[in-house]
């Protein structure tokens, strides 16, 4: 299956009269692994939720390849869309390979059983996130970390086109973080996936999208988007960003104390939406010293 474009145009959200994203526009090219960070209540969440199709826009649009998702028989869009979420899974009462072989259900018909290609898709699936030796078990009964890995598993068994991650390597231990985002880097799919480990976003993402107050204020490749300044003005804390020798990706290191008057900017970024295309916007002033690379 080829990998699917995304794109979000102007995408408003509202919770009564409270705003949890404004006017957001991002696209991810197939293939692509697009990462959405920002601080705790930046509006990632409430993104991601409207691309896979619970929370509906107040306005602007969620396209995929080219048509709206929302708009699309839900058939038809879970045959391209899997989304991993946070929220999910509690209360099943089911095996673990159960409920991977829930991933299956869009491209089968009703009453339809398991093929022998659903079964080798499960089991792979199962594989991928070291949890065949979880197969037989209760789902409710797994840890945190084995649940996730669990409910990525049904998302790779539904073979999906673009996958939507919201914080996957919540509760998963290092060596299952690496495995996890190895495993989405490698897929034939487009991801956009929200994180909080800013390093895992610089290593495993082709471009990140910098969320605050429901508001893109910045984005483009790692380099381009994580340094001290915007993290001086987006989380408010310290951080040096070197280029990490082995891998030559931006390596993030905080460090204690408020951001001095050197790194922070004078004024508030004005809001500018984040554009398509190659180079990244970044609203923010130039940092002292130009790129961190
Ligand atoms: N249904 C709702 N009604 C009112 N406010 C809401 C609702 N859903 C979310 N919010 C608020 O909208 C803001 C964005 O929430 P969201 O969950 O999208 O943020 P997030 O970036 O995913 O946060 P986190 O990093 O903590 O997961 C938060 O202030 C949250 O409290």
């Amino acid at each position: 299956m080829s990998a699917t474009e995304l794109a979000v145009e102007g995408l408003t959200l509202t919770a009564g009269a409270h705003h949890l994203v404004r006017d957001v526009s991002l696209t991810a090219r197939p293939g692509e692994v697009i990462g959405l960070v920002g601080p705790n209540g930046s509006g990632k969440s409430s993104l991601l939720r409207a691309v896979y199709r619970v929370l509906r826009p107040d306005t602007g649009c969620v396209r995929v390849n080219g048509a709206d998702a929302w708009s699309l028989p839900v058939r038809r869009l879970a045959r391209t869309l899997a989304a991993v979420v946070q929220e999910s899974g509690a209360g099943i009462d089911l095996t673990v390979r159960e409920v991977v072989a829930m991933g299956r259900t869009p491209h089968k018909r009703l009453l339809d059983g398991d093929t022998a290609e659903d079964a080798r898709l499960i089991g792979a699936a199962l594989e991928a996130v070291d949890a065949a030796g979880l197969a037989g078990r209760s789902f409710d009964r797994l840890s945190g970390g084995e649940r996730q890995r669990v409910l990525i598993a049904r998302a790779l068994a539904q073979q999906p086109s673009l996958l939507v991650l919201d914080e996957p390597t919540n509760h998963l231990d290092i060596r299952h973080q690496l495995d996890v985002l190895g495993i989405l880097r490698r897929l034939p799919a487009t991801v956009l996936v929200a994180l909080h480990d800013l390093n895992l976003a610089a290593y495993y993402c082709d471009r990140l999208y910098v969320l605050r107050a429901g508001e893109v204020i910045a984005s483009g490749t790692p380099a381009e988007v994580l340094t001290p300044y915007l993290l001086a003005e987006v989380y408010g804390v310290t951080a040096e960003v070197a280029v990490h020798p082995r891998t030559g990706a931006p390596q993030v290191t905080f460090l204690p104390g408020e951001p001095t008057a050197a790194i922070r900017p004078v004024a508030p970024p004005p809001h500018r939406p984040a554009q398509e295309g190659s180079g990244g916007t970044s609203p923010l002033p130039e940092e002292p010293g130009g790129s961190s690379r």
